[in-house]
């Protein structure tokens, strides 16, 4: 089926035609010369590339072969600029990978790598369109194009959501992405792994194909040695290096070999064996270093021998040629581009505007933006979260916290009563049963259980019966009379007799606090009440001190008041973490950043967008926060709306910014969220939330300060409860620590994104 749509390519290797290539094309696409590259530092570096020398002459298919793991992905990865040397030089499409010469990473190149590295809740209309965006293809063009793909590589409809494409098909698109704009270098790590003999020929004619006009490069990895006789060139690696770089019919009958997995074996045996020094001339630069003689990092020897070259190559193409600079094979040798002349200023002047036009392009933001809110989008389960969430949190902080707890069960002993059922008073100026008479002033939060005897209500108390217990004395009334008539002639027992005993469960101090509070408002009332009925004045009743209307808050403050700005600004940073800790390293895993960092999207451009869209998402986040505290729940805000919504919306990009910088750092997902997680109760505990930072030890207390929710969260506490302005040193200082914070991040981030460049 996908033979017949494609053209009628040869199928058979392509020696001859790749010969007259060589020769017609002076400059490689490709040139690296000892080219060094380790994983891990000092003693447990990984060396991956040692003394690495290949050349891709332009126009041709280069077939990149050797076991797994001996360095061809890194190789790749270099080359396309993801990845530096730490010594050697490299020189792709006429200058170094990154620089302006070269203009790879960026559109002249396209990358396959060996992740399928797709969009899976893309369509693949939408992935075309994503990556046809990022190389500044117009979207009639990309439609074009796909429609040729389609076609061209017998994909089902272009609607189909990628993960639902059975595996061969997804890598068809990854080959068709590769392919989009029709780049000068095609680098395709492992095309053909796990896809069926018919595509597999399918891709190898089409590279023959696309090579044959001598102005597109491939660089082709595979496991599949046999197919790879369809290059023009085999470079055959092991161990970080090249043991031969040759034409296919070249090398078979250089080892008189049928095969050139036979090939490889022998000069795998024979890099192993170093007794092979005796039956070899080494001529051939390649193989001398490949071989491991010598210093590593010297310069191959140049040998102008006429004779038998290297490991009996005896095809002249292979000479490699050494004239002190850069080594080609069989062309004019390669020299890299001559520094400018021109006038330093001039050239400061250039540069400067080249880095500024290449900060970013029009079609690389809408990618992107267009990109990150479709993958949301089509995830219903983080749209819900993203906005039911919040609100979620905020109903349930609103309606479990800060509300003063009731029917709390209270052992009462009234030893004025006649039975425990009834306990009857009359108003008025009345000296009668006054034990009952107090007693109906509590009733605000308790329910009042009566007890014949005192050591019963305690044991009440202790068996977790009750909050506590109160003992009204057999002759309350009287006593108490007598206390009010005879004031400071009173005895000790008549004294003794007038108080109403409490006994209470401390063990939950919100409960203990309260009950007490209440036990002695309850006196209070009960005391002025009577002295006003008696006409006395009731104010010799209450305390010898006046509360004035507060300068701030009210009479009765609300524990939801104090806590609410805390509650609101932890809500909206650590959604924002949530949201975005882990959004980079899904892309990097699923080698989707790779690819778009070689389609010459730069880290600040993938941060950027993320920044947007998911700065779009806080907006609503933070309205919804905002209308469900102030409006639906009715918590107070005296200042100025507008710096509340300002410092909440700085405040979830701050917790953005340290998602993202999570993100970056980490290498696993799990590792993000737990120090997402990990990092939201030291927050809250620390950052004056849920208790006044006053009460924390001296040091912590400067440790909260540099919190990026302490300050924020006492500015906007100022804001909604005292209703100050922007000019208040305590509402400023928490807009400037958010932005530090921000800024702090952002500069952290991008640090930890390009390190991971090397
Ligand atoms: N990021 C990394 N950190 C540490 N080691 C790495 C890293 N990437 C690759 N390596 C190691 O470097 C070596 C070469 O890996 P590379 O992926 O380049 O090999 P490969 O030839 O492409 O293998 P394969 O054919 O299996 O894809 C391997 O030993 C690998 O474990």
């Amino acid at each position: 089926m996908l033979l017949t749509t494609l053209p009628d390519f040869p199928m058979t290797t392509n020696n001859d035609s790749g010969t007259q290539q060589w020769e017609r094309h002076s400059q490689p696409a490709v040139s690296m010369r000892h080219a060094h590259k380790s994983y891990g530092k000092k003693k447990k570096a990984i060396h991956v590339l040692n003394n690495l020398d290949m050349t891709v002459a332009k126009g041709t298919i280069y077939g990149l072969l050797g076991a797994s793991g001996c360095g061809k992905t890194t190789l790749l990865s270099c080359i396309v600029g993801r990845r530096r040397l730490e010594a050697g030089e490299i020189f792709v499409l006429g200058g170094k990978p990154g620089s302006r010469q070269s203009g790879v990473p960026g559109k002249r190149v396209g990358y396959m790598p060996q992740e399928i590295a797709l969009y899976e809740e893309f369509t693949i209309r939408e992935t075309m369109l994503y990556f046809g965006w990022i190389f500044a293809m117009s979207t009639r063009e990309i439609e074009e194009r796909l429609q040729f793909l389609l076609n061209f590589l017998d994909l089902p409809s272009s609607k189909r959501l990628v993960k639902n494409l059975s595996g061969g098909q997804q890598r068809r698109v990854s080959f068709a992405v590769a392919l989009l704009h029709d780049p000068e270098l095609l680098i395709l790590d492992e095309p053909t792994v796990g896809v069926d003999p018919l595509l597999r020929q399918s891709i190898w004619n089409h590279l023959v194909h696309i090579t044959k006009s001598g102005q597109k490069t491939v660089i082709i990895t595979t496991h599949y040695i046999e197919e790879a006789r369809q290059a023009h060139t085999i470079g055959l690696m092991r161990s970080g290096r090249l043991l031969a770089e040759d034409s296919p019919s070249a090398l078979l009958s250089a080892y008189k070999c049928n095969s050139l997995e036979e090939v490889f074996l022998k000069l795998s045996r024979l890099q192993s064996n170093k007794i092979i020094m005796a039956q070899v001339q080494f001529n051939n630069n390649i193989s001398f270093h490949a071989l491991g003689f010598g210093s590593k990092i010297d310069t191959p020897s140049s040998s102008r021998e006429e004779g038998v070259v290297g490991l009996n190559f005896q095809s002249k193409e292979n000479l490699i040629e050494s004239t002190g600079s850069v080594f080609t094979l069989m062309q004019e040798p390669y020299d890299p581009p001559p520094p400018s002349k021109r006038p330093k200023e001039e050239r400061n002047v250039e540069e400067w505007y080249q880095r500024v036009s290449k900060l970013t392009s029009s079609g690389k933001i809408r990618a992107l933006i267009t990109k990150n809110l479709l993958r949301m989008w089509r995830n219903v389960g983080v749209i819900l979260f993203i906005f039911v969430l919040p609100v979620i949190q905020v109903i349930l902080f609103c309606l479990a916290i800060g509300r003063d707890p009731t029917n709390l069960n209270l052992a009462i002993v009234n030893g004025e009563m006649n039975d425990t059922e009834t306990c009857q008073w009359n108003d008025g100026c009345h000296f009668t049963n006054l034990g009952c008479r107090y007693l109906s002033h509590l009733n605000k939060t308790v329910i009042k259980n009566f007890y014949a005897d005192v050591e019963e209500a305690k044991d009440a108390v202790r068996k977790g019966n009750a909050w506590g217990a109160i003992y009204i004395t057999d002759n309350f009334t009287d006593a108490f009379t007598a206390r009010a008539a005879l004031g400071r002639d009173a005895d000790e027992e008549t004294i003794d007799q007038s108080e109403i005993k409490v006994w209470l469960d401390m063990s939950n101090q919100q409960v203990g606090v309260m009950l007490n509070r209440d036990i002695q408002f309850a006196f209070r009332d009960f005391a002025m009440i009577l002295l006003e009925q008696c006409g006395n004045n009731p104010k010799l009743g209450d305390l010898p001190i006046q509360f004035k209307e507060p300068i701030y808050g009210t009479m009765e403050p609300r524990f939801t008041d104090f806590v609410a700005p805390g509650v609101i600004i932890t809500i909206v940073f650590f959604l924002a973490v949530a949201l975005t800790s882990s959004a980079l390293i899904i892309e990097r895993t699923e080698g989707l950043f790779d690819r778009s960092w070689v389609a010459g999207v730069t880290p600040g451009e993938i941060l950027f967008s993320h920044i947007v869209t998911q700065f779009i998402v806080m907006c609503g986040q933070t309205a919804l926060v905002l209308i469900f505290m102030l409006c639906v729940f009715g918590v107070e805000n005296k200042g100025n709306l507008a710096w509340v919504i300002l410092l909440t919306l700085l405040q979830g990009l701050c917790g953005m910014c340290f998602g993202f910088f999570i993100s970056s750092v980490c290498d696993l997902e799990r590792t993000a969220i737990q120090l997402a997680l990990g990092s939201f109760y030291p927050t809250l505990l620390l950052s004056g939330v849920i208790w006044p930072i006053e009460g924390m030890p001296l040091v912590l207390r400067y440790i909260s300060y540099c919190l990026p929710l302490t300050l924020a969260t006492s500015s906007l506490r100022s804001i909604l409860t005292r209703g100050w302005g922007v000019m208040a040193t305590q509402v400023y200082m928490g807009f400037l620590s958010t932005l530090a914070w921000i800024l702090g991040f952002l500069i952290m981030t991008l640090v930890a994104m390009r390190s991971r460049q090397g």
